[in-house]
């Protein structure tokens, strides 16, 4: 059971963190700060947090859990703003969508304080964001990923391991590097690929109307091409040589049954949608190879 959270970013994952923990008894009390005040105001009157904080560092005043929420670029400005309270008994997570930029971040300011902050990724959200779509479930049953300094305390480890078991998360760890190579396979690119389908279907003459006629399939492809454009812009820009390599494997592919398709040739072009058909059919959310 913590004392005080202290939230930094009340937005889709901060307030979805606050209310999860609320929620499963593990904190007393919860001070927030967001840039804009009226995302404070709103967190408060929503009860996702108790306190309002004028600032970064008075939210992390008398915390003894620290959770930054921030867009992966605003990483290393947080941890500035807040680095004077930081200490060895605190607990200091962030939830970022790439890890190597925000380790970094953190070895540069924290220094000898370092060891107080373990670098999070929940696998779960949504294409909306804002408190206003903060829900206390939305990280139950999934996956978070840490992904721990050589410096890391082995007990603020043992604590964010706890804090994520005890709002439902299953916990894996992994180096950074690992960490952003996989996650732009299966994140990073996939939402690039939705924002370019969107786009280029819009671009066309007749793109609107042939939107319009679109179905289930475009739905369910395209939800996340609805996601936020800065936190996004962030995400891509900040792992953007694995991002890179991603893109060329992906155009390679796409190259090769753009390939079959102009030769007519059926029986090859079955045999990569089959493969792809099977893989995806057999694929489960968080299933470990055996
Ligand atoms: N949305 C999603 O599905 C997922 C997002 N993430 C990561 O979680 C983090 C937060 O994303 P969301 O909660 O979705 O975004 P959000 O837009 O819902 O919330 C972010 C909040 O941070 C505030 N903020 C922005 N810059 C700030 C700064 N410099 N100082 C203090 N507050 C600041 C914003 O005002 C907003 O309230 C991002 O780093 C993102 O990569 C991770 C997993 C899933
Ligand atoms: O909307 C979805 O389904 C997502 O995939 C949400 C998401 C966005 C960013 C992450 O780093 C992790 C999960």
């Amino acid at each position: 059971m913590f004392e005080q959270l202290g939230l930094i970013g009340c937005g889709l994952m901060g307030g979805s963190f606050a209310l999860a923990l609320k929620r499963a008894g593990l904190v007393k009390r919860v001070v927030g700060y967001s840039k804009s005040p009226s995302t404070t105001e709103r967190a408060r009157q929503m009860g996702v947090i108790d306190v309002e904080a004028p600032s970064a560092l008075l939210a992390v005043s008398g915390a003894d859990i620290v959770l930054l929420a921030v867009p992966v670029a605003a990483t290393e400005a947080t941890l500035k703003a807040i680095r004077h309270l930081v200490n060895k008994d605190m607990l200091i997570m962030d939830v970022g969508s790439t890890k190597r930029d925000v380790v970094d971040a953190a070895r540069r300011v924290l220094r000898d304080n370092v060891g107080s902050f373990v670098p999070c990724h929940p696998i779960a959200g949504k294409e909306a964001s804002g408190v206003e779509h903060a829900d206390p479930d939305l990280y139950t049953n999934r996956q978070v990923i840490l992904t721990p300094l050589e410096r890391t305390q082995v007990a603020q480890l043992g604590k964010a391991k706890d804090v994520w078991e005890g709002i439902g998360c299953q916990v894996l760890q992994m180096a950074p590097e690992a960490h952003d190579s996989a996650f732009a396979a299966v994140s990073h690119l996939p939402h690039l690929i939705a924002f370019a389908l969107v786009n280029a279907i819009a671009a066309q003459p007749h793109g609107q109307d042939f939107l319009s006629l679109a179905g289930p399939g475009f739905r369910d492809f395209t939800r996340i091409a609805a996601s936020e454009p800065k936190m996004w812009r962030d995400i891509l820009l900040a792992n953007k040589q694995e991002l890179l390599e991603q893109t060329q494997f992906f155009q390679q592919t796409l190259q090769a049954m753009h390939s079959l398709i102009e030769a007519g040739n059926g029986e090859a072009l079955e045999e990569l949608i089959a493969q792809a058909s099977q893989l995806r059919a057999n694929w489960r959310m968080g299933a470990r190879r055996a």
